[in-house]
C-alpha cells in the first residue's frame, strides 16, 4: 500500500531524513514514533507530496509518486490529518469536514459524511459551530473527520494524540480502532508509544531523521 525506500529529503539545505525505508502493507495501521524534531511531521509531508524528496522513492499503491505533487494524490484516496490541524476558523465544522470532497469533486461525499457521522456522533452534534468555537480536542477530531473523507485508502495521522485530554484521546483511539477493523490502512506519528501501543500492528522508531524497526512490535 505504502512504502519509502531510501528517502532522503532535505529542508534548505539541511538533511532532515535520512535513507528512510519502511512499508505499511495494506489493511494494518504502523505507528512512526520520535521525540520532537526528530521528523515525523518531514516523514508524512514527503508521502503526500509536500516536500519533494532529495533521493529515493515514495510508492503508494505499488505506483511511484516520488516526483508527483500533493495534487496528483488527490485521486489516490489518501486523508491527512495535520499535527496543526489547519481548520478554516470562520467555516463550521461540516463545511471544513466537506471542503477537501468539494476539493476532489467526491461523488458521494453525503454517504461519506453520513458514515463520519456514525463514526462520531459527537461531530455531528457541534457540526453547524465555526470551528474557532471548538476545543482543541474537537478540533482534532474534527480534523480526524475531514481525512476520512478523502482517505479511503490510506490514513496519514500527524500526532492525532498531542495536546487531548485523556476521555477524549480514548475516544480518538476508540475511533482509530474501529477504523483499522473496517480495513482503513493508517501511518500514524506519536512522541512515545503510550496511545499507539495497543492500537498499531507494528511501529518504528525514528531518531534525527533515521527509521528504526521497534523490535517488541515487529
Ligand atoms: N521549514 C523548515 N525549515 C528548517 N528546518 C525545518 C523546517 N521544517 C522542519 N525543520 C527541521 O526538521 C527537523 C524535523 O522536523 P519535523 O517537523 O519533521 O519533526 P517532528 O518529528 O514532526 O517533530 P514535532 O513533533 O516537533 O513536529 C527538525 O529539526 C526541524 O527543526
Amino acid at each position: 500500500m505504502l512504502e519509502l525506500k531510501n528517502v532522503t529529503t532535505e529542508i534548505a539545505g539541511t538533511t532532515i531524513l535520512r535513507d528512510v525505508s519502511f512499508s505499511v502493507s495494506k489493511g494494518s495501521m504502523v505507528g512512526l514514533i520520535g521525540r520532537n524534531g526528530a521528523g515525523k511531521t518531514t516523514s508524512l509531508r514527503s508521502i503526500m507530496g509536500l516536500i519533494k524528496p532529495k533521493a529515493g522513492q515514495v510508492l503508494i499503491n505499488g505506483e511511484d509518486m516520488t516526483n508527483q505533487g500533493s495534487y496528483e494524490r488527490a485521486g489516490m484516496s489518501i486523508g491527512y490529518m495535520p499535527e496543526d490541524r489547519r481548520l478554516v476558523p470562520d467555516l463550521t465544522v461540516e463545511e471544513n469536514i466537506m471542503a477537501p470532497a468539494w476539493a476532489c469533486q467526491l461523488v458521494n461525499a453525503e454517504a461519506r459524511l453520513a458514515w463520519i457521522y456514525e463514526m462520531m456522533p459527537e461531530v455531528e452534534s457541534f457540526s453547524d459551530r465555526r470551528a474557532l468555537q471548538l476545543s482543541g480536542g474537537q478540533q482534532k477530531l474534527v480534523a480526524l473527520a475531514r481525512a476520512m473523507m478523502t482517505g479511503t485508502n490510506l490514513l496519514l495521522l500527524d500526532e492525532p494524540f498531542e495536546g487531548v485530554a485523556p476521555a477524549l484521546s480514548r475516544r480518538l483511539a476508540s475511533v482509530l480502532s474501529t477504523l483499522k477493523d473496517e480495513g482503513l490502512t493508517v501511518l500514524l506519528s506519536e512522541s512515545d508509544q503510550s496511545h499507539s501501543a495497543d492500537l498499531v500492528d507494528k511501529a518504528f522508531q525514528i531518531e534525527r531523521g533515521s527509521v528504526e524497526p521497534i523490535a517488541s512490535l515487529t
